[in-house]
């Protein structure tokens, strides 16, 4: 079932055309990666479909149950500690289950910096912590931009591992980011964005290695095609 539509979204900024008629559907259950080079789009389009952005044009259709969203720069407020940021966050978006808290805090270490001013954090506990509140109401599609940016290898071992349990539980995972190595064992369903464009929207089983070994390597070849000059269907 399709949780998020976007269909011919094009979205200027003055000059800048950052998205051109972008299609895409992120069906749930699924993990759903997203990746480009700088500057191709990946920010705007979580913007736009999570309506911190308005499309110049086109159109982007939501579920009905929860979205949940953490960016490359954690939101929270830096005048509290850690839990009272969790507290006060679950107060309100209305997360009531305190044993899913309990289980979050636990799962990415944060039981160790709960009392400590959220300004003081360090760059991988501030972005534990921001993923800690996108999750906090347990939404039904979760939006990350780069959420393994700053983390520890133990911290995004244990990341990946509860991002694909989270998967696995019927939700549908969006990631936008520049490791898809450290993703592949999770994608499900690949989108890449150049220059604004959609160049690969495929499911994984309907991707054609070739004699390429890992997913990041057809998406560096693809890259490299692109940048020759070269069409998408000319470096199949
Ligand atoms: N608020 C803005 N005003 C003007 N141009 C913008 C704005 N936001 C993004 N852009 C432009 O839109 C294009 C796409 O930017 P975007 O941040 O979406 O790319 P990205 O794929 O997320 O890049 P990166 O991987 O570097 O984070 C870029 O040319 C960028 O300069």
């Amino acid at each position: 079932m399709a949780v998020v539509e976007l269909r011919n979204v094009t979205k200027r900024y003055d000059d800048v055309t950052a998205l051109t008629g972008v299609d895409l559907t992120v069906q749930q259950g699924t993990f759903h990666c997203l990746v480009g080079p700088n500057g191709s789009g990946k920010t705007t389009l979580f913007r736009t479909v999570l309506g911190l952005t308005t499309p110049t044009s086109g159109e982007v259709s939501l579920p009905d149950g929860r979205i949940g969203c953490g960016f490359q720069r954690a939101n929270f407020y830096r005048g509290l500690t850690v839990a009272e940021n969790l507290s006060v966050f679950s107060a309100l978006v209305g997360a009531t289950d305190d044993a899913w808290r309990a289980e979050l805090v636990t799962t990415l270490r944060l039981d160790r910096v709960m009392d400590r001013s959220a300004a003081e954090l360090s760059g991988g506990f501030a972005k534990k912590l921001d993923l800690a509140l996108a999750l906090l109401d347990k939404p039904d599609v979760l939006f990350l931009d780069e959420p393994l940016g700053d983390l520890d290898d133990v911290s995004k071992n244990r990341l990946l591992d509860f991002l694909g349990e989270y998967r696995d539980a019927g939700n549908a995972v969006v990631v936008s980011t520049h490791h898809l190595t450290e993703f592949d064992p999770l994608v499900d369903h690949l989108t890449v964005l150049y220059d604004g464009d959609v160049v690969v929207d495929a499911d994984r089983d309907a991707l054609s290695l070739g004699e390429r070994d890992t997913l990041h390597e057809l998406y560096v070849d693809r890259i490299m095609a692109l940048e020759r000059g070269e069409s998408s269907a000319d470096s199949e």
